[in-house]
């Protein structure tokens, strides 16, 4: 079976410097791939590339049995591929429930979000994803009162609400409490259940605790894929990044 997103032989070079050196990679649907790899592997180049926000100088990126390298950004993410960036842009006058109807009001047409509002019903639809992003309690809180471990679950709620098959997320737990950590991994279960996840992340407990697959970069190439288990046991990954990071 062919993957939901396939990376093929990807390469990126700005000016002289190939920071993508021949890429391949493969996510199965349904499942949650945690991208690792030291700082300046070419991690958010890759993430760049899949959502088309860089065009990649050979190489090819397929999704949904669709080549998508080509395509606009916004063709791209219309396609069904959403990111959450590292830095919040929630919208902090307004309540948590309006972030969330503003997100759903940004997707693909206005015609086609008066259609789906009236097959589906915004408000089954806003209730499902704030109980998946764990908001129920704050849906009539301004969202500027938010924790900062709250604000990410709103930012991913918000991603949400465009209803995408693959999401991409850069260090979604950066800054936050254990606690928050732990329920982030909650949250991160309940949505392999609806959706393919890429999860980029350094946090090594974390990343065992949430990836199905992990994928290990190093100097823009692929180090290794597997289970977090083959992963840590292999030298090559232990030398040039679990070292590193033990050593931290
Ligand atoms: N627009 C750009 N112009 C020139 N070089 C760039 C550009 N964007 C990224 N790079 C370089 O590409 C390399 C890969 O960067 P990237 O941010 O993708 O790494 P990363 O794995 O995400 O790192 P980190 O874990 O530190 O976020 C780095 O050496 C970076 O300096």
């Amino acid at each position: 079976m062919p993957g939901l997103l396939e990376i093929h032989n990807l390469s990126k070079s700005f000016d002289a410097t190939k920071v993508i050196n021949d890429f391949s990679m493969e996510v199965t649907e349904g499942t949650l791939c945690c991208l690792v790899g030291p700082n300046g592997a070419g991690k958010t180049t890759t993430m760049d590339l899949i959502t088309g926000r860089i065009k990649p100088t050979s190489g090819k990126i397929v999704f949904a049995n669709e080549d998508i390298t080509a395509k606009h950004e916004h063709i791209i993410a219309r396609a069904g591929i959403g990111r959450k960036f590292q830095v919040p842009a929630v919208l902090r006058d307004m309540t948590v429930r309006q972030n969330l109807e503003v997100a759903y009001s940004r997707q693909t047409n206005p015609f086609w979000n008066l259609f789906k509002f009236r097959v589906t019903g915004l408000k089954q639809k806003l209730d499902e994803i704030a109980t998946l992003a764990g908001l129920t309690d704050r849906l009539n809180d301004r969202a500027g009162i938010l924790s900062h471990g709250e604000t990410q679950w709103l930012e991913i709620g918000m991603v949400l609400m465009q209803e995408p098959r693959l999401l991409l997320m850069d260090e979604p737990i950066a800054g936050m409490t254990e606690g928050e950590i732990e329920k982030t991994a909650r949250i991160f279960k309940d949505l392999r259940k609806t959706a393919t996840l890429v999860v980029v992340e350094h946090d090594m407990g974390f990343v065992r605790e949430i990836a199905d697959e992990v994928v290990v970069m190093h100097m823009g190439s692929l180090l290794a894929q597997g289970t977090i288990q083959q992963i840590e046991a292999n030298p090559r990954v232990r030398d040039v990044y679990l070292g590193e990071q033990e050593a931290a």
